[in-house]
Parts: structure tokens; C-alpha cells; sequence
């Protein structure tokens, strides 16, 4: 099967996604699209040039040239401005939602049966946007936040307790903002409870660093924000849906009742597969658990009021 995917946005994280993409071999071909010109031209040709190098034979080119996108399986956008210190992701939301409706016209005429995984923040308002203007099923329109998160929550505890984060299991439900949800009940070591582990202030300091893991690399890099694990985490995704391995991992995606929750995006785990979203993995929370989540559903459906589409 030919197995093609495109990456909008040859900025920070879009770059890093294809050349994670070539690495992780999960594509034969990878199409990075830019409205800049050159700009996604030179970032593909610096990334192909690695391949004698590093070893791989997958086709990477890019291009201002939304026409390349055609018939993509798997469509990653992370066009759009990121913050800056001081600023909320919620900041972003006018200038990006501009940006990821042009860049949702723009691929769906192309490549109208790929699965779409947007990246661009505020993230769960990005996706609801991409949602209502490609007019796609809600199987085939995912956000990414989850995996970062949750990759953030699971090194922290590895870190505290000086074990493998490759042992670490451990996921962040909820919004991508300060109303994410690390669940503490769930996370263990090789199936030891961190609660076992840790002690009770240790395992708050955790949490609250995985809720504001997004602003902490912020205030180190001044122009912008996190884009390795970020773009690792969408490729993640993409190579789910592109391998259709069934993986569950957690995603923003638009629930129709789940968790007792309809007609909004917020992240929860699901298994990917060659049909994008197959199932929402639902299971019950505990009424503390339950009050974090709610809070994180009302904070996306104020940024859904505001996008009013
Ligand atoms: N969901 C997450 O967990 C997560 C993680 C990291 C970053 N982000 C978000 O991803 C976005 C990108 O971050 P970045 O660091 O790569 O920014 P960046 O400024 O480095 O790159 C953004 C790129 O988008 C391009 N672009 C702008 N408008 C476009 C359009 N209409 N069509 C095509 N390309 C266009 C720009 O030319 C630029 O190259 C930001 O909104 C950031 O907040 C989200
Ligand atoms: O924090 C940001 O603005 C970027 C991203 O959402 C992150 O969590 O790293």
C-alpha cells in the first residue's frame, strides 16, 4: 500500500514531524506544504540530504503547492503562530483560526479522504475548526495534545525516581491548558502504582509541572515553543493510522456522549487505526476525576462560543 503524508507548516514542529516521519519510516512519501516561499523547499531538501547518512529511501519534498497533497492518507497541520512568554494558548486563537480554516480549504479538495491531525493551538479549538470546515466524519479529524502530555507526565516520573520513562505508564486526559487532567490513579511503574512510589507532594509538583509543561519550555526559548516531542507526538499518530496498528493513545477527538460529555473535542484515550478514530476508550473516572474533567470540557466550550462556527 502506498502510504502517503503530508505536513503542513515547515516551521518548528512540522520540520521536526518530518524528519521524525523519515526516520520512524512510516511514510513512503512525505509532502511538507508552506505558504512561505522556498521555506518548506529548503527544510525537505536539508531533511532528504540526511538519508545516505542516516539510511532511509522514503521520498520527502517540499512545496507552496497545495496540489502535492494529493490523495495524502494522513494530513498533519501545525500551521500557525506559537506563543511567546506571558502569552496563553488561548491568545493564539483568532490569528491560527484564520489559518487553519486557508490551510483546511486548501487540503480537502486534494486529498479529501486523508485523516486530518491538527497541531496548531489552542489545540481543541484548532481541531473543532478543521472538524466543521472539512466537513469530514469525526473518525477522521484528531488533535494532537494527549501524547505530549502524557510524554511529559510519564518523564517526570521516571526522573523522580530514577527509572526507565520506557517503564512509565501514565496518561493526561482533558483540554491542552491548565484544566488537564494527569491521572494519578492510573499511573504506574511496570504496573506498580506511583502512589506506591511517591509521596503525595511529590506527585502534586509532577502533575502541576505536566500542566504547565507547555509554558516552561516557553519561558526557556523566548521565540516560541516546544516542537521535538510535539513533532514526534503527531508522527506517533500518523504512524498509528498509517500502519493502522490499533494503538490507544490519547487524542483530541469529538465526543458523542462518552465520559457523559457530547458535541465538543477534548482529550481522551482512543484506539487509532486505519479508519483514524475507531473507539473512544471510556471507563469510569472517580468524582474528583470526573469535576477536572468537566472543568476541562467548559474551558473548550468557551473557546468553541468564540470560533462561532
Ligand atoms: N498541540 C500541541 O501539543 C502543540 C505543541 C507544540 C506546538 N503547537 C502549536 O503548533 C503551531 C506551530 O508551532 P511552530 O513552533 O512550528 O511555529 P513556527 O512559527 O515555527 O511555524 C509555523 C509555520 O506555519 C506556517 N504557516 C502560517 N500560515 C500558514 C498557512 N496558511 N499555510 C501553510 N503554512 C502556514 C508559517 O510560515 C511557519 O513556517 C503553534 O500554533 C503552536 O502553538 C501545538
Ligand atoms: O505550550 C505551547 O504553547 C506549545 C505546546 O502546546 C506545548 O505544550 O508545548
Amino acid at each position: 500500500m502506498k502510504r502517503k503524508l503530508g505536513i503542513i507548516g515547515a516551521g518548528a514542529v512540522g520540520t521536526a514531524a518530518a524528519h521524525w516521519a523519515v526516520v520512524k519510516n512510516v511514510a513512503e512519501e512525505v509532502v511538507l506544504v508552506d505558504i512561505v516561499e522556498g521555506l518548506a523547499r529548503g527544510k525537505a531538501l536539508d531533511i532528504a540530504q540526511s538519508a545516505p547518512v542516516y539510511g532511509f529511501s522514503n521520498r520527502i519534498t517540499g512545496t507552496e503547492d497545495w496540489a502535492a497533497l494529493k490523495d495524502a492518507d494522513v494530513v498533519i497541520i501545525t500551521a500557525g503562530r506559537p506563543r511567546k512568554p506571558g502569552m496563553s494558548r488561548d491568545d493564539l486563537l483568532q490569528v491560527n483560526l484564520e489559518i487553519v480554516k486557508s490551510c483546511v480549504e486548501n487540503i480537502v479538495p486534494h486529498a479529501p479522504n486523508c485523516c486530518l491531525i491538527v497541531v496548531t493551538n489552542p489545540i481543541d479549538a484548532m481541531v473543532y475548526t478543521a472538524f466543521k470546515v472539512s466537513g469530514f466524519p469525526r473518525e477522521r479529524v484528531l488533535g494532537m495534545a494527549g501524547v505530549l502530555d502524557s510524554a511529559r507526565y510519564r518523564y517526570f516520573i521516571a526522573e523522580a525516581l530514577g527509572v526507565s520513562p520506557k517503564d512509565v505508564q501514565a496518561l493526561v486526559m482533558g483540554i491542552h491548558g491548565d484544566h488537564m487532567l494527569p491521572l494519578i490513579r492510573l499511573a504506574n511503574v511496570a504496573g506498580i502504582p506511583i502512589r506506591d512510589l511517591l509521596p503525595e507532594e511529590k506527585i502534586n509538583e509532577i502533575v502541576e509541572r505536566t500542566q504547565k509543561g507547555g509554558a516552561e519550555i516557553v519561558s526557556y526559548l523566548k521565540t516560541g515553543s516546544a516542537f521535538t516531542t510535539p513533532g514526534l507526538s503527531a508522527i506517533e499518530m500518523a504512524e498509528a493510522i498509517l500502519r493502522d496498528e490499533k494503538r490507544v493513545l490519547t487524542c483530541s477527538v469529538w465526543l458523542e456522549g462518552e465520559f457523559g460529555v457530547k458535541d465538543v473535542f477534548v482529550g481522551v484515550p482512543v484506539v487509532l487505526g486505519a479508519r483514524g478514530l475507531e473507539k473512544v476508550l471510556e471507563f469510569p473516572l472517580t468524582p474528583e476525576e470526573k469535576e477536572t474533567f468537566l472543568l476541562s470540557v467548559a474551558e473548550v466550550r468557551k473557546q468553541i462560543e468564540k470560533i462561532g462556527l
